[in-house]
């Protein structure tokens, strides 16, 4: 049976990202470079969850190639996900936060690193499955 709420099922992009949160509670952003989709954009570190791979593997690889930081499973909190249709694929972006690392965070891939409260977010340019994120990191932080 078809229903107009429940369109085909896409295939399903799997990423993982990271609230990373300083001693302040700010949280860190990146700035998407030129020439990738959605470029000039605010996001969470992070990126595609690769084959073979457990969630949280994928982001600490993830954050140790976009900013030379390193952390480990134990430091890693589910927080929120997001689900929302990305062109003709449909994302699954889940966020963990992650209060503990070494290194300090430099911006590998990106055009631009920022800390920021979750309430200064409002006024950023963040991808479209960002947004309801905001919230919820401002009432969990
Ligand atoms: N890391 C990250 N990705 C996000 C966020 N929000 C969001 O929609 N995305 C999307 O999730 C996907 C992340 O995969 P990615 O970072 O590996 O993709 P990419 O296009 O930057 O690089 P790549 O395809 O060259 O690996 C992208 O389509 C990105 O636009 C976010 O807050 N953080």
């Amino acid at each position: 049976m078809t229903s107009p709420d429940l369109p085909a099922p896409a295939s399903i992009l799997h990423v993982v990202a990271a609230a990373l949160v300083d001693a302040d509670g700010r949280v860190l952003l990146q700035q998407r470079p030129e020439g990738k989709p959605m470029a000039g954009l605010w996001e969470f570190p992070g990126g595609k969850i690769e084959q073979g791979e457990t969630p949280e593997a994928a982001l600490i690889r993830e954050l140790h190639e976009e900013l030379g930081i390193v952390t480990q499973g134990s430091c890693l909190a589910p927080a929120a996900f997001a689900s929302e249709t990305l062109g003709e694929r449909h994302l699954l972006l889940l966020l963990y936060v992650c209060r503990k690392w070494t290194g300090i965070a430099e911006p590998r891939h990106a055009t631009a690193l920022r800390w920021v409260r979750p309430a200064q977010m409002y006024a950023l340019d963040m991808p479209p499955a960002d947004l309801p994120l905001i919230g919820l990191l401002d009432a969990l932080l």
